[in-house]
């Protein structure tokens, strides 16, 4: 299964910071005090109090739902916590992530020039197109209209919006062109021989044929003549979902790998680097960490080297196949934050927590207090402490999403963050409002 996330609510939230933490009043009266905070129409079914937590099971998921509407950003009262608690509501869910993950597949007629194992998780490489097809697909593009504006290389944009390779963005002014009709019935045909082999295809580009989806396709179609490369990237996580497919015409080009390594929270180190030859005709697949974790780029120069063999570079022309994210603002639910555009400190709050099988995800951020929770939890805080409050964050919420996910998989968690917990001031909490 490609990576999927699938949200589900179920009928019990959790409250975390908020249960037997020393209070000296007996259990029955928390428990009568706790009920009271919920209006009456909301049918409790039952309450169970931890140290720490409290679970409550509503008749419906209807009442959960409303129940956590209400309390969204509110912050308990005192008769309940002595610390300011404030309510925060996350949705943990299932993602489906690939459970090998994808294994590399390389066409044993394709050069790894480093060993398969090397090579990203979640790369397939296989020889694709015959002549005939790839010969009508260069006359298809070569009787479009090539656009130099962008960068050295000529370039075409179909599909859902153009990229603006210099800023690294959608460029919104440019009008769109569908995609053509050939390129899209070449990557169903992909798409159902991998399926038919069992190969794990990416739930991203041209996986489906539901409209809303299909409009979010996007397909760039970059020409380099001898000489010509591109830098090295991740393409946007911000931008686009899941899976990026490269399909190469008319010369093989080395592609140059490196992963991403994030031993700190902030800073990336270069990790491992690999190669790949990528044979005309040849469909490159990057989903998962190789799409999301490693850069991909080819060096600009004149020849390859192969085997320890010079191989001189001709004209090549790349075809690649991406979806846009959905949602407003789109967030990615990657496993790399350290790579994600959507996390990176100063851009944007955290709002997602990570586990290595669990995505957890704090929602309804447009409250200044949603935002002030999530920016303490990483992206606010000083550089000392951003480290440490993000792992109790994360502490929290794998406790939930352990406890729960277990049982009633995938369900709907309240969490509350306990601020006196964390060990942030709230003076300092409070700067971030802004
Ligand atoms: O031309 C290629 O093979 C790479 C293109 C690419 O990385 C991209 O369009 O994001
Ligand atoms: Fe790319």
């Amino acid at each position: 299964m490609p990576y999927c996330p699938s949200v589900q609510s179920s009928d019990t939230l959790c409250f975390l910071g908020v249960g037997m933490k020393g209070d000296d009043v007996a259990r029955s009266e928390w428990e009568t005090r706790f009920r009271s905070l919920f209006s009456t129409d909301a049918a409790i079914i039952a309450v169970q109090i931890l140290p720490g937590k409290t679970y409550m099971t509503f008749d419906s998921i209807k009442t959960a739902e409303k129940v956590r509407q209400e309390w969204q950003g509110r912050v308990l009262p005192r008769r309940l916590s002595r610390h300011p608690v404030t309510v925060l509501f996350g949705r943990a869910y299932e993602a489906k992530i690939n459970p090998e993950p994808e294994n590399v597949i390389v066409d044993p007629l394709a050069d790894t020039l480093t060993p398969a194992t090397c090579l990203p998780k979640g790369l397939q490489l296989f020889m694709f197109l015959n002549e005939a097809e790839e010969s009508s697909l260069l006359t298809l593009l070569d009787s479009k209209q090539w656009d130099k504006s962008g960068v050295t290389r000529r370039t075409q944009h179909y599909g859902a919006a153009a990229i603006d390779f210099r800023s690294k963005s959608l460029d919104t002014r440019r009008p769109t062109v569908p995609i053509p009709i050939q390129c899209r019935d070449l990557l169903a045909r992909a798409r159902r021989q991998q399926q038919a082999c069992g190969v794990a295809w990416p739930s991203g580009p041209l996986a489906d044929t539901d409209a809303s989806c299909l409009g979010r396709d996007q397909m760039t179609v970059n020409e380099y003549q001898p000489g010509d490369g591109i830098a090295a990237h991740i393409d946007a996580h911000s931008l686009f979902e899941d899976g990026l497919l490269i399909m190469s015409l008319g010369s093989a080009y080395v592609m140059d790998f490196r992963e991403q390594r994030h031993n700190d929270l902030q800073d990336g180190e270069a990790g491992p680097r690999c190669s790949l030859l990528l044979p005309r005709r040849s469909l490159l697949v990057l989903q998962g960490e190789a799409r999301y974790n490693w850069t991909h780029g080819l060096a600009s120069r004149k020849t390859d080297k192969v085997n320890g063999r010079l191989v001189s570079r001709g004209r090549r022309v790349s075809l690649s196949f991406r979806r846009l994210r959905n949602g407003n603002p789109p967030l990615c639910e990657c496993l790399f934050p350290a790579s994600c555009d959507k996390r990176i400190p100063g851009n944007s709050p955290f709002p997602f927590i990570f586990s290595t099988n669990h995505v957890c995800r704090v929602e309804g951020l447009e409250t200044v207090r949603d935002r002030i929770a999530a920016n303490i939890a990483y992206g606010a805080a000083t550089n000392n402490d951003r480290r440490e409050t993000f792992e109790v964050f994360i502490t929290s919420i794998l406790v939930v999403s352990h406890l729960l996910l277990l049982p009633f998989q995938p369900t709907l968690c309240i969490l509350s963050l306990h601020l006196r917990d964390l060990d942030i001031p709230m003076m300092k909490a409070r700067c971030f409002i802004h």
